[in-house]
């Protein structure tokens, strides 16, 4: 038998410490010892309490956006505490430190939104009330379902589906990848993309490193998913091309057939009177596309949906 000469982890990987967090550490740790053939005491956990996780009472547009879910990441990653964090891409700004690289996307889970609390938003009784904190899931729902009420929804995904329990709304919407993650993907109604769109990059899991840690790059670029990546960059491409944050209610879905990539995209004015959408074929790898589809967007933008770009460069 040989013996295992190494003393500790080979890589410090930083993860938020939510129930869906933990899972998406924890397949990222099982995907890094399969590719490298570690046993897993190789790869150390180090779980933070993001700020986005402490105030709950109130949207995430309102107190910081998505920069409270990397902070703490981001600073430890600085200070060599870690050497790589994982997170729901979907949750991490287009702009990023400079001394930070995506390392690895890792393959995307089912892409849609699903609905809890009803077959359908057609369903839904008259004037139902609906949970959710993300502006594109309002603005989504209210475009469909005019007569709805939108009510503010934050908290993990076990909070939320405690929320819709306790009767504090008729309806919500949660990724069908985390419910998948977390093993609850029975639950609630997917929404057909031809009727509701995601958000930019959900379903995706990224690995960031420091951009000059040469060895942690090779490591996570071992378990990247080169058609995932494909997709997720095309759809940050667009949302960087739209001036978009957590405020903007914007969807879109980009899908690899193997030979190139078609995205459909919709913005939205927050009360969902008002939405433009537009679609574009392009090559895995070209970011100029989704730019172009953003400048498109935006110049036939009508008033109510220009305002919510007003920061848009
Ligand atoms: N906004 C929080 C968040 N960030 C990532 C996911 C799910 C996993 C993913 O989309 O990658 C969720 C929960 C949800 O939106 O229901």
């Amino acid at each position: 038998m040989t013996e295992t000469l190494h003393k500790g982890p080979i890589l410090r990987l930083g993860t938020r410490n939510s129930p869906l967090a933990m899972a998406q550490a924890h397949e990222t740790r099982a995907r890094l010892c399969a590719a490298h053939g570690w046993d897993e005491s190789m790869v150390e956990l180090v779980p933070v309490v993001a700020s986005g996780d402490k105030v709950l009472d109130r949207p995430l547009a309102e107190i910081g956006g998505k920069a409270l879910w990397t902070k703490e990441l981001d600073q430890w990653l600085h200070e060599r505490q870690i050497d790589a964090s994982v997170h729901s891409l979907k949750d991490v700004e287009t702009l990023r430190p400079a001394e930070l690289t995506i390392a690895a996307v890792l393959p995307r889970a089912d892409k849609r939104d699903r609905l809890l609390g009803a077959k359908s938003l057609a369903d839904l009784p008259p004037g139902a009330v609906i949970g959710t904190s993300a502006p594109r899931r309002a603005a989504q729902a209210l475009s469909l379902r005019p007569d709805c009420t939108v009510v503010t929804f934050r908290g993990n995904v076990a909070t939320r589906l405690g929320k819709l329990e306790a009767g504090e709304a008729d309806a919500t919407f949660l990724a069908a990848a985390g419910l998948l993650r977390l093993g609850q993907d029975d639950l609630g109604h997917a929404l057909a993309p031809a009727q509701w769109l995601p958000a930019p990059a959900q379903g995706a899991i990224a690995l960031e490193c420091r951009a000059d840690d040469a060895e942690t790059c090779k490591l996570l670029a071992a378990i990247d998913h080169a058609p995932s990546r494909a997709e997720v960059m095309a759809e940050r491409a667009l949302l960087t091309g739209l001036g978009g944050t957590c405020h903007s209610p914007i969807a879109v879905l980009c899908d690899y057939d193997g030979e190139g990539l078609t995205m459909r995209a919709a913005l939205f004015s927050p009360d969902g009177k008002d939405k433009i959408e537009d679609s574009a074929q392009f090559a895995a790898g070209d970011l100029e596309a989704p730019a172009r589809l953003a400048r498109e967007l935006l110049a036939k933008a009508p008033p109510s949906i220009a305002a919510v770009f007003n920061g848009a460069s």
